[in-house]
């Protein structure tokens, strides 16, 4: 693996491959501004990406870090998880050296977004890359001369070996509205996550990293700005119903979103926010 950004063609998508001296590497598709893949030095890719995913510039793609943006799921009238993911992005500034990789990728209104959403934007997500550790930070500016309102989440698909033997630590304690029953508001008990059946929950206001651990690796996930953690697996039936999963995808997938969904973010004329996630392989 060579150290620096290049230019590719990911099974028919433009993408950049990043990567490090010491063998990090990560594929962004331009298509969704998506990361697609990111394996640490020496190990396995880190993300889920399907293999049934449809990548053909229109569908969003299934796996990888899809940005949610100006809507999360369903909350609002645009089209699920809003229109970001399925719009092309820009290079805005491309920058590295041995250690690091550091992609900018910016998104503006036009005509297309302001039919579904009419407001004047700009939007750009970063992605650092670095020896064991990812970073994708997301800003948005309010360009226009209007008060905006928008949820968005990096969609984080991490890949584990078997979901059943995984377990996240971190969210004993926190508020939570689950998805699978009635979006009641219910607290977290566990001393740990299992999953052992659908999730989908959004975590309000989570103050600390998370931990994913599987038998002999582990994952922290950590976020700023964006104060809801979404945990999402759709287990059998339901991966077995969404066509760009294999049915047993299941096992070896499990979504840990940094999300600002419970609250929508509200900017001024010439406002900005920004949230980050950051994952790091141990
Ligand atoms: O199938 P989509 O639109 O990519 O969404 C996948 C899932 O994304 C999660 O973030 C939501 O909480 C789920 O409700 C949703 O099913």
């Amino acid at each position: 693996m060579t150290a620096g950004i290049e230019r590719i063609d990911f099974r028919g998508l433009p993408a950049l491959r990043l990567g490090t001296r010491n063998g990090a590497s990560a594929v962004v598709s331009l298509f969704g501004g998506q990361v697609l893949s990111w394996t640490p030095p020496g190990g396995t890719d880190r993300l889920y990406l399907s293999p049934n995913a449809v990548l053909d510039r229109k569908t969003p793609i299934r796996g990888g870090i899809p940005v949610c943006f100006p809507q999360f799921a369903d909350l609002g009238a645009l089209p699920a998880h809003g229109f970001a993911r399925t719009r092309d992005w820009s290079v805005l500034t491309e920058r590295g050296s041995k250690d690091y990789a550091l992609v900018t990728l910016g998104l503006v209104d036009d005509e297309a977004t302001r039919t579904l959403w009419p407001h004047a934007f700009s939007a750009e997500l970063s992605i650092l890359l670095e020896e064991s550790r990812l970073d994708l930070e997301f800003e948005v500016t309010n360009t226009g001369d209007g008060d905006l309102e928008f949820t968005a989440a990096l969609h984080t698909y991490l890949a584990v070996r078997e979901v059943e033997e995984s377990r996240l630590e971190g969210l004993h304690g926190f508020s939570f509205r689950d998805k699978t029953d009635a979006n009641r508001i219910k607290r977290d008990s566990g001393d740990v996550l299992l999953i052992e059946g659908e999730a989908d929950r959004v975590y309000h206001d989570v103050q600390r990293p998370v931990l994913l651990r599987e038998y002999d690796r582990s994952l922290g996930i950590n976020a700023e700005g964006f104060p809801d953690v979404v945990v999402w697996n759709p287990w059998i039936e339901r991966s077995k119903a969404i066509v760009d999963l294999p049915d047993d995808a299941f096992r070896h997938m499990l979504c840990v979103e940094a999300a600002a969904a419970q609250q929508p973010v509200r900017l001024a004329p010439g406002e900005s926010w920004w949230g980050r996630q950051t994952l790091v392989a141990l």
